[in-house]
């Protein structure tokens, strides 16, 4: 859906942002952008909807070279949702939420029912916050009302730069779940840039680990956790909690599939940890290992790397 070809940004005073990027977003999956400050993630993302445009390179939306798309067209397309929300002062809620829609020639009842739509999806009753000016919000529900907003002309794409950044760790992590939630109904599909490896974990179908202006590694996040393709990307999940959680997981809370088909070349025990089962499933070309019963030795299931992914996924939304 989003495809970056050998994307370089190079600005004016001789600093290069992104150097021969590379990568694609497939539709309906949320990628994330982690790293140190500086190392191009907003650069990359604005490059998206042509607020910078790249020095070489190209990149494609639903196969379409962006660089010949007019902007305002192509911003019209794609939902931008930033730290500091940029909610119009002066407006209400509602009108907020309504605004891209009105813009766009939506009649105005219909904009606004649309909105109060929203509204209630990211969990603000409209009948109690939709009359409220921004400043009479707290900094999350601010947040949302940015979602919601970025969600009512109803984008096939959506940029969130540090969506969920202003706001404190306890808060943030129920707003990283509950936009979870809403993104297994709407399916957009999401680069979302952060500097917070947990979050990129939490939220990421996959993750870009960046180093200094380039992609170290693009991966599932239990497959970044598990196997570092690089020294840097080791250093930077190193200390990370979702290593030690991927340590902790047992096999037993996957979902396997049945068994039957061509039996599995390995397998691990039902005790195993999710470690374990992924270093065993990156040694196995055919994606899939055996769970055993300790005891029995009987093949109780099938395990893959993408139930791997979701097992971890769980733990993590269970300890938030
Ligand atoms: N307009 C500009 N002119 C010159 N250099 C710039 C410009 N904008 C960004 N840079 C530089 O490009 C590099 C990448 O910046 P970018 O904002 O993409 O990083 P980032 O990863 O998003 O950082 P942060 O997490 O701090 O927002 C940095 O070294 C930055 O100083």
């Amino acid at each position: 859906m989003i495809r970056f070809e050998h994307v370089t940004k190079r600005y004016p005073d001789g600093t290069t942002a992104v150097e021969d990027l590379s990568f694609e977003v497939a539709e309906g999956e949320l990628v994330t952008l982690v790293g140190p400050s500086g190392c191009g993630k907003t650069t990359t993302m604005k490059m998206v909807n042509r607020l910078i445009e790249p020095t070489s390179g190209r990149i494609l939306l639903a196969g379409e070279d962006i660089s010949a798309a007019d902007p305002v067209e192509l911003r019209r397309r794609i939902g931008y949702v930033i730290q500091q929300v940029g909610l119009f002062p002066h407006k209400t809620v509602l009108e907020n939420t309504a605004t891209v829609p009105q813009l766009i020639g939506t009649p105005k009842a219909k904009a606004r029912a649309r909105a109060a739509e929203l509204l209630e999806l990211v969990g603000l009753d409209p009948s109690v916050y939709g009359d409220r000016y921004p400043e009479q919000l707290s900094g999350g529900q601010r947040q949302r009302v940015g979602v919601a907003r970025a969600l009512a002309a109803d984008p096939p794409v959506l940029l969130m730069d540090e969506p969920f950044g202003a706001v404190d760790p306890v808060v943030r992590e129920h707003l990283q779940n509950e936009f979870l939630e809403l993104q297994r109904t709407v399916r957009k599909t999401i680069l979302l840039v952060t500097h917070d490896l947990e979050e990129a974990i939490r939220l990421g179908d996959r993750i870009a680990v960046y180093g200094a202006g380039t992609i170290e590694q693009f991966a599932r996040p239990a497959v970044v956790l598990a196997a570092p393709a690089t020294e840097y990307v080791a250093s930077f999940v190193g200390a990370d909690r979702g290593l030690k959680r991927l340590a902790v997981t047992r096999v037993g809370t996957a979902d396997l599939a049945p068994p039957g088909g061509p039996a599995p070349a390995a397998d691990v025990p039902l005790g195993a940890t999710l470690r374990e089962a992924l270093a065993a499933l990156l040694q196995e070309d055919s994606g899939r290992i055996g769970v055993k019963d300790p005891d029995s030795g009987e093949l109780l299931g099938v395990l893959t790397p993408e139930a791997v992914h979701r097992a971890l996924r769980r733990a993590q939304l269970q300890e938030a």
